[in-house]
């Protein structure tokens, strides 16, 4: 393959030019990341063989470091028990040293976690280094809503692409198909290199040049996985988890062609758009707690289930609706948006759980009628 614009290699005079991998991240999907990305760096000889992977060093119930523990097994014991990442990841609790070597990175942690993890590298990696973010959520800031790529590009000075889809991530640990979208802006080599690094047989990955819409779809849709869990929670049945679907999907598609103009509609059928909605609410993590919520009437905190359920894991939805709902609250866009609206009211017990459904002064009004191009 050949070396892409603006990366420079790591080069010695008998062989040709490496990239080197590091992972910011090795959570539930940040393991399979590095999985993905190991059996490749293998194959391709455009790549170290080795990859590395920060982890947010803890202690495991039986004293030992999760750290030393993945270098001793080769296993994330915690986030993914009983799958093998690969010989060649190398886990590093050291954040610093994790990224010093590396030009190409990739964000793969909870999206509340970025800010301080981007502080934190501000001067501490390469100069020539390309980026990657795996996350699906968004920071509100005093300017406004910064999408997480954003704020990766802006806090390190780096190009960064952005890889969203229907990605579950303990179906893909066990190799069961599925596809994903790399969203770029500008060099679509850069892209290919991301492509390249993730696709295998059972992860068919395709870039499409719309960062935005492909960063919007993978941070939206978390927010009607919450209404579809909410749904089943309240036993509603098919017919009403696809209604929030096919409400939650127009919402979706509307505030990211508000917020940024350039968002395709093309972009809302690839995996990261109705294919990433339609897994989330079948059988994501956001999807589970928030029918948990739901039977218990809203009686349970998130906080409170997600403790109990996810074991370290960590929702997105429930914090997503909270920044979704500031930015339509600033913009004076609440009444547009009755699915994200009403989310965010029953996740802060403003509303009961079967106001998802209810027509009331306070509850969706299905379906809108919004005067407006976003919506067309
Ligand atoms: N799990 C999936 O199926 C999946 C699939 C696609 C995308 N995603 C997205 O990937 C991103 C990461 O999710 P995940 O599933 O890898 O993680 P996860 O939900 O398993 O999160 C736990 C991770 O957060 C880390 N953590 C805890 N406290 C921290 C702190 N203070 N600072 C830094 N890290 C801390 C933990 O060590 C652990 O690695 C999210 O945006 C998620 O939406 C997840
Ligand atoms: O388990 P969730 O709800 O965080 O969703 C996981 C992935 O984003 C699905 O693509």
């Amino acid at each position: 393959m050949a070396p892409v614009n603006n990366i420079v290699q790591i080069n010695n005079n008998d062989h040709p030019p490496k990239y080197k991998v590091t992972i910011v991240g090795s959570g539930n999907w940040g393991s399979v990341a590095s999985k993905l990305i190991a059996s490749n760096t293998l194959k391709l000889s455009s790549f170290h063989d080795e990859v590395k992977m920060w982890v947010f060093e803890e202690t495991l119930p039986s004293g030992e470091k999760l750290t030393d523990v993945i270098n001793q097994t080769n296993e994330n014991v915690k986030y993914l028990p009983g799958i093998k990442l690969g010989h060649n990841v190398v886990a590093d609790p050291d954040l610093e040293n994790a990224v010093r070597d590396a030009n190409m990175l990739v964000f793969v942690t909870p999206h509340q976690f970025m800010e301080g993890i981007c502080k934190k590298l501000i001067g501490k990696i390469r100069s020539d280094a390309q980026a990657i973010s795996l996350i699906k959520g968004m920071e509100v800031k005093k300017e406004g809503p910064c999408m997480i790529s954003t704020l990766i590009s802006q806090q390190l000075g780096v190009n960064c692409c952005v890889l969203m889809g229907a990605n579950i991530a303990n179906e893909i640990a066990v190799e069961k198909f599925s596809e994903a979208t790399v969203g770029f802006r500008g060099n679509r080599e850069i892209a290919e290199n991301w492509v390249q690094l993730f696709s295998t047989p059972y992860f068919m990955v395709s870039a499409c040049q719309d960062v935005e819409g492909v960063e919007l779809c993978g941070t939206l849709k978390n927010i009607v996985a919450i209404a579809a869990g909410f749904v089943d929670g309240l036993d509603m049945g098919n017919n009403t988890k696809a209604a929030i679907m096919r409400i939650g999907l127009r919402e979706m598609k509307a505030f990211s062609k508000l917020l940024f103009s350039s968002v395709k509609d093309s972009t809302f059928f690839e995996s990261c758009g109705v294919a990433d909605l339609i897994t989330t609410c079948l059988g994501g993590r956001n999807r589970k707690c928030a029918e948990a919520f739901a039977k218990n009437g809203g009686k349970r905190s998130f906080d409170e289930l997600e403790a109990e359920m996810l074991q370290g894991q960590k929702l997105q939805g429930v914090s997503t609706a909270k920044e979704v709902y500031e930015v339509l609250k600033h913009k004076g866009w609440l009444e547009m948006f009755p699915l994200f609206t009403t989310v965010h009211e029953i996740c802060t017990g403003r509303l009961p759980p079967t106001a998802i459904v209810e027509y009331s002064e306070h509850a969706p009004k299905f379906p809108i009628a919004v005067n407006s191009d976003a919506f067309q």
